[in-house]
C-alpha cells in the first residue's frame, strides 16, 4: 500500500483531486468510481475549482458509485444520488447518461443488485476507485462480517453506522435499516484505489489497516489484497499507526 500523509484535511482533499485528474487527463473516458460520506466532499469541491480553471474535462468520463439506501428516492435531499448530484456532478460536465448509482428504490432489489454487478462488468470495473472508511472498517456499506467474496448485495446496516450516518437526517429513527452497496470483491476489481481518511475518529480505523491482515471482521483488511491501493491520511487518522 502506498502512504501519503498529509499535514490536513485540505491539503488530504488536494491530493485525492491530483490523482482523480491525473486518471482522467491520462485516459479522458476513464471510469471512476466515486464515493459519498464527508470525507470526499473536499475533494470534490476541489474537482470542481480544478474543472472551473481548466485543469480537467469530463465529458467522456463515467461513474460508478458505491452504495444507496434502500428506500430513498433519487431526489430525497438525504439519498446518496442527490448528494452526487448536488456535490459533484452538478458542479463539472459529466454526462448525466453517464454516472450510475445502485437505485434503493428498485420493486426488486435482488434483481437491482444483480443489475448493478452487470453494469460494473459492462462499463467499468473503474480505473479508479474512490472510497472512504467507517469507524468500524466499513468501505462502501459492506460491513463487518461481510464476505470478501461478495458482489453487489443488500446490506443490514450496523447500529453505530446508522449511529454515525444519523448527522445528515433529521433523527436516527429516519436512517434507513438497510442500503445496496457493491460488495468487497465487486470493489477489488478496481483497477486503481484510493482510500482516504481524515481526523482522530479515524485513527483506530488506519492502525488496524496498517497491520496488514486480512480478516473479514473488518471489512478495509481485504484492500490488503490489492496491489494499487493508495492511502491518503491526514495526520490525526495516522498518528496512532505511528505509534
Ligand atoms: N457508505 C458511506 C461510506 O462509503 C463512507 O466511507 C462512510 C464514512 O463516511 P465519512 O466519510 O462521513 O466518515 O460513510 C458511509 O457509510
Amino acid at each position: 500500500m502506498n502512504i501519503i500523509v498529509t499535514k490536513d484535511y485540505k491539503e488530504l482533499s488536494k491530493k485525492a483531486c491530483e490523482y482523480i485528474e491525473e486518471q482522467v487527463k491520462g485516459k479522458p473516458n476513464s471510469v471512476l468510481g466515486l464515493a459519498t460520506g464527508s470525507t470526499p466532499l473536499g475533494t470534490y469541491q476541489e474537482l470542481e475549482e480544478g474543472y472551473r480553471s481548466g485543469s480537467a474535462d469530463y465529458q467522456d468520463v463515467y461513474s460508478l458509485n458505491l452504495d444507496e439506501y434502500v428506500g430513498l428516492d433519487k431526489i430525497d435531499p438525504q439519498s446518496y444520488h442527490f448528494f452526487m448530484n448536488k456535490h459533484l456532478f452538478h458542479s463539472i460536465n459529466i454526462d448525466p447518461d453517464h454516472t450510475y448509482i445502485p437505485n434503493g428504490k428498485a420493486s426488486d432489489l435482488a434483481y437491482e443488485c444483480e443489475r448493478y454487478e452487470q453494469l460494473i462488468e459492462e462499463i467499468g470495473p473503474p480505473d479508479l476507485q474512490l472510497l472512504g472508511i467507517g469507524q468500524n472498517g466499513h468501505i462502501g456499506f459492506n460491513e463487518p462480517g461481510t464476505s470478501f467474496d461478495s458482489e453487489t448485495h443488500i446490506i443490514d446496516l450496523s447500529a453505530s453506522t446508522r449511529e454515525a450516518n444519523a448527522r445528515f437526517f433529521n433523527s436516527i429513527e429516519e436512517v434507513p435499516h438497510q442500503a445496496v452497496t457493491m460488495g468487497i470483491k465487486s470493489i477489488l476489481k478496481s483497477k486503481k484505489i484510493v482510500l482516504l481518511a481524515s481526523g482522530e475518529e479515524k485513527a483506530e480505523a488506519i492502525k488496524r489497516l496498517l497491520r496488514g491482515e486480512q480478516d473479514e471482521s473488518f471489512p478495509a483488511s481485504a484492500l490488503n489484497k490489492h496491489d494499487h491501493v493508495t492511502l491518503i491520511v491526514d495526520e490525526p487518522a495516522y498518528k496512532q499507526a505511528k505509534l
